[in-house]
């Protein structure tokens, strides 16, 4: 089974009221009945706004990270809680300027995404090797141990998840992955997901992120095991958002 395609927008720490509703407006406007699954994710200030302007459209609404914790001391948190007070469907989890800013763990982005998955929010966990890394010959290793973080969380079934391979080197550098190494990755990542969970591998969706745009989603979307793309610049204007969705029909 082939899964639909999730394009989704990570708009990262950028927005503004009068800003996201120039974005969305436009967004909506010209997303009609999309061939694929399509969410953005936005600043926690922007959860209402951002709620309220997509209310009954094709747009899902995503948050950047959620907490590991359920309530409580935890000052600058946001709880899974939280986030289904306002709609909030998805959950990028791991992301590498969360992992590298803020010292993520595999372990702390373990139990994130055991969080969102016990509050039905979809966790986008993020993996992706660093310029040095690739390098050195250790894109693999490195994915795999990230992902094998992810697979183990107890309890849930990782069928919810959605995968997203992110080359540190890619993102907002202009240096896209070409369709081949980031096929040859997520193909890597799918007998992984394969050899843990065989009945759900399929149709667990693997996205691609770091500098898609408009001209090259297309190529990159036609690979086997590309499932979708997490956005970050091209998702902040519209008409380039817009293409990519078209390409992924
Ligand atoms: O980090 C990204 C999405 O999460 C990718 O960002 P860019 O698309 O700006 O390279």
């Amino acid at each position: 089974m082939t899964p639909r395609k999730l394009i989704a927008g990570n708009w990262k720490m950028n927005g503004s009221l009068s800003a996201n509703d120039a974005l969305l407006k436009a967004l909506l406007q010209g997303v009609g009945t999309p061939g694929c699954d399509v969410a953005v994710c936005v600043p926690a200030p922007y959860f209402a706004q951002v709620q309220s302007l997509v209310a009954g459209s094709p747009v899902a609404l995503g948050a950047q990270d959620i907490s590991a914790q359920p309530q409580g001391a935890f000052t600058g948190e946001q709880s899974a809680a939280m986030l289904k007070d306002f709609g909030v469907r998805y959950a990028i989890v791991g992301h590498s300027e969360r992992r590298q800013y803020h010292g993520e763990t595999d372990d702390v982005v373990a139990a994130k995404t055991a969080a969102a998955l016990a509050n039905g929010i979809t966790p986008i966990v993020c993996v992706g090797e660093t310029l040095a890394e690739r390098e050195a010959g250790r894109t693999e290793e490195v994915v795999k141990r990230q992902l094998a973080a992810v697979i183990h969380v107890n309890g849930h079934c990782i069928s919810e998840i959605v995968v997203a391979y992110e080359p540190v080197w890619a993102i907002g550098t202009g240096k896209t992955a070409t369709p081949e190494q980031a096929q040859g990755v997520h193909a890597v990542l799918r007998a992984q997901l394969h050899h843990a969970a065989s009945e759900h591998a399929a149709g667990i969706r693997i996205l691609y992120g770091g500098s898609m745009n408009a001209a090259n989603a297309a190529e990159l979307l036609a690979q086997p095991d590309i499932d979708g793309g997490l956005i970050g610049g091209a998702s902040l204007k519209a008409p380039d958002f817009l293409h990519i969705i078209a390409a992924a029909r």
